[in-house]
């Protein structure tokens, strides 16, 4: 007997919380369970007593570096929350939580307001059409402003950013909010932990303000909204009901954003924030429908739609070992149901599975549950071959959900085992590690015997590093971190690769012409089979796609990987007796190699962006600095006497800039960095890099 759900499906949220780092996202999340009653007392961050970070690297670091997915329950709602990480090594973390999530919390602080990475994971929601309501944190901060905040949403991120509240004072005169729709004023009690507040009339000297700001919001519901401006152009009364109705319609259409204003830290105003989610982000029917391919019609696109009578199907976006369950994959259940225990299929893998517990997730504590249903986050406890990304289904309705795409690394170091025991531990330890890290990769080269780990900035490679030792008892020796360079063919080539032997009995035959076109940034690898007549046996052409699979590893330059290439397989030769799978793949590989050497090959190395900020005195030193690293400057900004200056610099350029922007600035500069492309590095580079390599130039 199938159980019953708790909350029907409309009264259920997925959100996802994100920021820029340090905005206050932890502590937020943090208010919200302990205003859901989930948690009994409030941990601080900063004394790394925090209930979502639990990592040991957390604590101590004070910062959020995996989402911990936890459920709570507000005014009769089931409300999912992702904690997502702000540090841009994780971007890939952030990109995945969004994946599975209906609706967003972008939490700001009210001092800084739009800062680069809020622009950063704006963007990313965009991408994803996750509908969102803004959060000015830190209004109880030192300069903290409001208007200013929203202005630098419109400014910066060009969106229609709507204050639903005016707050109450500022900075230590921070008291509470004003609510624009109910026109009620909510002053918070200093004394107690946020829990109470008075409901009062709006003060006298707010009167005004508040009465514009609401005409405002009610302008800008109309402009977007059909019903409401009916009513605006026919000079009817527009209720609160229908003002929230038309801001939700337009939030979930991305049309609207509305903001909200408070101090998580002091405890005023997540509540009424909270009651946004519920009021203006869209429960899992209404969303826009999941797009799959079904692999027994042919691969036919399918909508998949939250409905618990469906036969199951669900996303696995997060793999996490922990220390005393192991293996827990974390799931998004798209439709239908699933009780803990059955059988379902991994259909990316095309493997069965089974699903042993299921466990919802609050922080580090899990609570086992019967059975999951549509709409549904939880984790699961038992599957042996699921990582990232793959669709888990029901056993005879296959189905591969949309999956996700991971960003090439950037930066690789060598790491070698201190004692020889050491070695087998640390493989599985980097195996475990990039399973549930998919931005990850680790690789030893089959000739020298090194272990190179790659991913996204050096501080994720410092975590990895630290769990190693701690979780797996690795110690392990780091060499210099490194840039990740990839390479390119410049131009598109034909050649030929033959591969014959004769040698006594059976000889190898294998013989192929191929194309090769580059391809646009990010396209990957692509290959098509031309061959008419059958001049290359069908049998031998998979193994003429692997052949250049495996040769394409290992670069053509300078041993990088050789990426984003079209290959079109067109003619060629075949021996009765002598040809084989072996054969063609060897002959592919001759001829990439061939191609090579017509084909303009380039060393591509990843750009960042960079955002500084640095007082103004500063900035000419700053400037020169940056164009020394070969950087180029693209904007900038004066705010406040500090100026921000937006640059594009080669990560290669980037090594030891923290201590230089420091020494330059006295301490008072900070900057960000992220992945933003790859380019070709100038001649001169590109041959120092070969010959740092053992290669000719
Ligand atoms: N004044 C003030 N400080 C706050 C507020 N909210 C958070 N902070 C402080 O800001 C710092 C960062 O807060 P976190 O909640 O850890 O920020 P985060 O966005 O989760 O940071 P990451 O997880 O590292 O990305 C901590 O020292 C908090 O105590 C607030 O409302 N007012």
């Amino acid at each position: 007997m199938a159980n019953k759900r708790a909350f029907p499906l409309d009264k259920t949220r997925n959100i996802g919380i994100v920021a820029h780092i340090d905005a206050g996202k932890t502590t937020t999340t943090e208010r919200v369970l302990y205003y859901t009653g989930r948690i009994h007392k409030i941990g601080e961050t900063h004394d790394g007593a925090s209930q979502m970070d639990f990592m040991e690297e957390e604590k101590e670091r004070g910062i959020t570096i995996q989402s911990a997915a936890t459920t709570a329950e507000w005014k009769g709602y089931r409300v999912n929350i992702i904690d997502t990480p702000g540090h841009v090594d994780f971007t890939a973390e952030v990109e995945r939580s969004l994946r599975v999530l209906d609706g967003g919390i972008v939490v700001m602080d009210g001092e800084a307001g739009v800062e680069p990475q809020t622009e950063t994971v704006w963007r990313q929601c965009s991408d994803f059409s996750v509908p969102r309501i803004v959060f000015i944190n830190k209004m109880d901060k030192m300069g903290a402003d409001f208007d200013w905040s929203v202005q630098t949403i419109k400014d910066r991120l060009h969106a229609n950013a709507v204050p639903v509240q005016v707050p109450i004072g500022a900075e230590s005169d921070f008291e509470g909010v004003i609510d624009l729709v109910t026109m009620k004023a909510y002053v918070y009690d200093e004394d107690k932990e946020g829990e109470n507040w008075d409901t009062v009339e709006i003060p006298a000297d707010y009167q005004e303000k508040a009465q514009a700001a609401r005409e405002s919001m009610i302008e800008a519901v109309a402009d977007v909204d059909d019903d409401v401006m009916g009513k605006f152009l026919e000079g009817e009364e527009i209720t609160e009901e229908d003002i929230k109705a038309g801001i939700r319609r337009a939030t979930l259409n991305l049309e609207l954003y509305p903001v909200y204003a408070g101090s998580a830290y002091k405890n005023k105003g997540v509540q009424m924030m909270m009651d946004g989610v519920i009021d203006y982000l869209p429960s899992p029917l209404e969303v826009r429908p999941y797009m799959a391919t079904d692999p027994e019609n042919g691969d036919e696109q399918v909508e998949v739609r939250a409905d618990d009578k469906g036969p199951f199907a669900a996303l696995a976006f997060k793999i996490m070992t922990d220390p005393y369950v192991g293996r827990l994959t974390f799931i998004r259940v798209y439709r239908g149901t699933l009780e803990s225990g059955s059988y379902i299929l991994n259909a990316t893998k095309d493997k069965r599975e089974r699903a042993g517990r299921l466990v919802q997730m609050h922080s580090d504590q899990r609570q086992e549950i019967p059975e999951v249903f549509s709409g549904d986050i939880a984790a699961t406890i038992g599957l042996k071959n699921t990582t990232t990304g793959d669709s888990l289904t029901d056993v005879d309705h296959p189905l591969i959900l949309e999956s996700m795409e991971f960003p090439e690394p950037v930066i690789q170091v060598s790491i070698e085992p201190k004692t020889k025991a050491d070695q087998n531990k640390m493989n599985t330890a980097l195996q475990k590690l990039s399973e549930e890290d998919p931005t990850f990769q680790a690789n030893t080269d089959p000739e020298t015997g090194q272990t190179i780990i790659a991913g996204m900035g050096e501080l994720q490679l410092n975590i990895i590093i630290e769990r190693m030792r701690r979780e797996f008892g690795v110690d392990a020796s780091i060499g210099a971190p490194q840039v990740a360079y990839r390479e390119a063919f410049g131009k598109q080539v034909s050649a030929e690769g033959k591969f014959v032997r004769q040698s006594g009995g059976k000889g190898q035959y294998g013989d192929v012409y191929i194309e090769f076109t580059p391809n646009a940034e990010g396209e990957g690898f692509e290959f098509e089979d031309a061959i008419v007549g059958g001049v290359v046996p069908r049998e031998y052409i998979p193994s003429v796609e692997q052949g250049l699979k495996e040769a394409m590893e290992n670069g053509v330059l300078a041993g990088y990987p050789l990426i984003d290439l079209k290959a079109k397989l067109y003619d060629g030769s075949y021996h009765d007796v002598d040809s084989s799978e072996a054969a063609f793949k060897i002959a592919a590989s001759l001829a990439l190699r061939e191609a090579a050497k017509k084909a303009d090959p380039k060393i591509l190395e990843p750009i960042m962006k960079v955002d500084i900020r640095v007082p103004e005195e500063y900035m000419g030193d700053v400037m020169g600095q940056v164009t020394a690293r070969r950087g180029n400057i693209e904007g900038m900004e004066a705010r406040d006497g500090a100026e921000d200056i937006h640059a594009m610099v080669p990560l290669a350029e980037m090594f030891g800039y923290v201590t230089d922007l420091r020494s330059a600035t006295q301490g008072r500069g900070t900057f960000t960095m992220s992945f933003d492309h790859y380019t070709a590095v100038p001649k001169n580079i590109q041959e120092d890099i070969i010959k740092q390599n053992g290669g000719e130039a």
